[in-house]
């Protein structure tokens, strides 16, 4: 009767088991999210690569300046994984198609074009050849459309040159998609290869190496390889008139000839920050490392690109003194290019990680008490937006939920600095970085060419300290990846390079505005750049103050005329708070000038909360927003509230 029990129980069991996974493949091969279809695995694309995927991509597109497009062809290779499916699907966002085809037969292959959903584009679906086979080589014949949201075509006058027009892309998260069909997710990696044709005075860069360039009677075609697979999200284009220097054996800085010099001095230490981040981080595997500073309207800091980094020029301080960026885009080398988020929503195991490196390459260029005094100030930073995204508001969690979010509205610095913070604290658990160092070059091996998720970060890291099960126990990842707001432990930081800004900030705020300004200019010359820019985010954080007072500060640093734009950005923050009329056409001529977001749109929140300023705010954007690259016209016109 036992036996008969338990023959029962283990068929229950198992029949259980077998209804769920047929179940779970069920879910995984039909379902969709909603009347969107978008993908079970990733909420920000509609393409199923667990079903069949994309495991090769050739490009061959022509330059149309005049046209403002992208036109030629797109061959993938194709993969079934489920070998029922007929199918293959993939993501498009206002691609103009005229016909797709297998490369092999010449035979033309249905396909079907979904209705477009804002922001996310249409699905592509693509009926596969109907001989068995394990690799289908799919043609797309197709041009761009000029409003393509992954590109920027510039007209001569938004360049230092002013003469020729200049075409740059930005695809992360989701917009390579605008740009090339394909499976548009970070989920699936893929060697590239590209030709691309242009002007004959023009020069094509792209994140690959350039193994050939040849001159025709009508322009020049540029051939590139990618052997590395990755993310559609880090395939990227330029075409500008360009200048190159070498600045490392195994770098070139690329821009307009007008910047040619400040470029290279200002990147003079490329190489060796890849030195100190192969020593960290394991072998070098995109073999060169050339840097492309684009013109103002960049939207970002800085953009990984294998190969080729993509940086804003708003970088060139003139005493090298922001190049931690250069460190944070070498760093992705490993944290992002090598191991990938597998969608978004794990976006901290990019920067949280990429965060974390960069500031250990600068403990060993510079001091380890400037690494800890850059995580202080930017977790001031992070506390200023926690509080504007609200302390409960489920994005400001490390991992976080994308269904019906699209990834563009949910950045922010959080992933970054919280991300970096519970490294900082799993590091300390562990006994330090003589343990953690180590650990971070095992995962980096482990999972190098891979897409992961958070699960596969804990397990491996759990696993290899399992050696440490007392100090890692208490760690609580629930907490860390899924409370909203401040990072549930602070890491005891050295502070020492704050101790001197905190006395003046101190003097400053305790000063009546009678007498002399209790800082000095033998003060200022003991300030290093970042501590300036401490004294300043800190006074950023505190009530508005008297013009007068900050008249009295400027005449000591002389901030009106300063061109660190980290300095700048916080110096007109703090001025427009105080409503100093004075520099409202300032920080209007900045922001038409400049693109980079992580300084436009602050200042653009702060010009709309200010009555004063507020109209002039939304006209001015109106009147700028066709100068814009997308993900700025499309946050932008968020924070002033111009989609409602
Ligand atoms: C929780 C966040 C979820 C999703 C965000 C995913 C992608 C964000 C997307 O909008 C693209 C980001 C591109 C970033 C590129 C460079 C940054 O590191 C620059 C940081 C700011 C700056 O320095 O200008
Ligand atoms: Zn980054």
């Amino acid at each position: 009767m036992l036996s008969y029990l338990h023959s029962i129980i283990i068929f229950l069991v198992s029949s259980f088991k077998f209804i769920s996974v047929l179940k779970e493949k069920f879910i995984l091969k039909f379902s969709s999210m909603g009347k969107t279809g978008l993908s079970p695995l990733d909420p920000s694309s509609f393409s199923r690569p667990e079903l069949a995927k994309v495991t090769n991509i050739s490009i061959n597109l022509n330059v149309n300046f005049d046209r403002k497009v992208l036109s030629g062809n797109a061959q993938l290779t194709v993969e079934k994984v489920d070998q029922s499916v007929e199918e293959v699907i993939l993501d498009s966002i206002k691609l103009n198609i005229s016909s797709i085809y297998d490369v092999d037969t010449k035979e033309k292959l249905k396909f079907d074009l979904s209705e477009l959903v804002p922001e996310y584009g249409s699905k592509l679906t693509i009926q596969l050849p109907k001989e068995d086979k394990n690799n289908y080589k799919i043609g797309i014949d197709y041009e761009t459309d000029p409003e393509a949201t992954g590109l920027q075509w510039l007209s001569p006058k938004a360049t230092a040159g002013k003469k020729h027009p200049y075409l740059f892309s930005q695809f992360q998260p989701t917009h390579a998609r605008s740009v090339i069909p394909c499976q548009d997710t970070p989920g699936v990696k893929a060697p590239y290869t590209a030709t691309i044709s242009a002007p004959q005075e023009f020069t094509v860069l792209m994140s690959a190496i350039r193994d050939d360039t040849k001159e025709l009677h009508n322009g020049k075609l540029s051939h590139f390889v990618q052997k590395v697979p990755m993310p559609s999200y880090l395939i990227a284009l330029a075409v500008g008139v360009l200048d190159s220097r070498q600045i490392g054996p195994r770098s070139h800085v690329w821009c307009e000839k007008e910047i040619i010099e400040e470029c290279a001095f200002e990147f003079a230490n490329t190489e060796h920050q890849l030195k100190t981040a192969e020593e960290l981080c394991g072998p070098y595997v995109w073999g060169i490392y050339d840097l492309l500073v684009l013109p103002p309207s960049f939207p970002y800091g800085g953009m990984e690109n294998p190969c080729l980094t993509f940086v804003t020029p708003t970088l060139l301080a003139g005493d090298r003194s922001l190049a931690n960026v250069i460190a944070h885009e070498i760093a992705h080398s490993w944290t992002g290019n090598l191991v990938t988020n597998r969608n978004f929503e794990h976006f901290w195991l990019n920067e949280g990680f990429t965060v974390f490196i960069e500031r250990k390459i600068k403990g060993r260029l510079e001091s380890s008490q400037s690494q800890d005094f850059d995580a202080f100030t930017e977790l001031s930073q992070l506390n200023e937006t926690i509080n504007l995204m609200g302390k409960n508001n489920p994005l400001t969690q490390l991992i976080v939920d994308l269904k019906g979010v699209h990834p563009d509205d949910a950045f922010s610095i959080v992933p970054y600095e919280k991300g970096q913070t519970f490294l900082r604290y799993l590091e300390t658990a562990v006994g330090g970085p003589s343990e953690m160092e180590p650990f971070l070059r095992y995962y980096f091996d482990t999972y190098k060419f891979q897409s992961i998720d958070t699960d596969k970060f804990k397990d491996c890291f759990l696993q290899y300290f399992n050696n440490k099960a007392i100090a890692i126990k208490d760690i609580d990842w629930q907490k860390w990846l899924y409370s909203p707001g401040m990072p549930p432990v602070i890491p005891d930081y050295d502070k020492s390079l704050a101790l001197f800004c905190d006395e003046l900030i101190d003097k400053f705020s305790n000063w009546n505005n009678e007498g002399p300004l209790p800082i000095t200019l033998e003060d200022k010359s003991q300030l290093s750049t970042f501590q300036v820019i401490y004294i300043l985010q800190k006074l950023c954080e505190k009530p508005s103050q008297q013009i007068t007072k900050l008249q009295a500060l400027n005449n000591i640093f002389d901030f009106d005329n300063v061109k660190n734009p980290e300095i700048k950005f916080r110096w007109f923050r703090i001025c427009l708070k105080a409503h100093w009329e004075d520099k409202i056409d300032p920080v209007f001529n900045w922001i038409n000038v400049i693109g980079r977001m992580k300084f436009v749109r602050p200042l653009y929140r702060d010009l709309y909360s200010w009555e004063h300023t507020k109209a002039r705010a939304i006209e001015n954007f109106k009147a700028n927003r066709q100068n814009m690259m997308h993900v700025s016209a499309y946050t932008l016109a968020k924070d002033l509230h111009l989609d409602e």
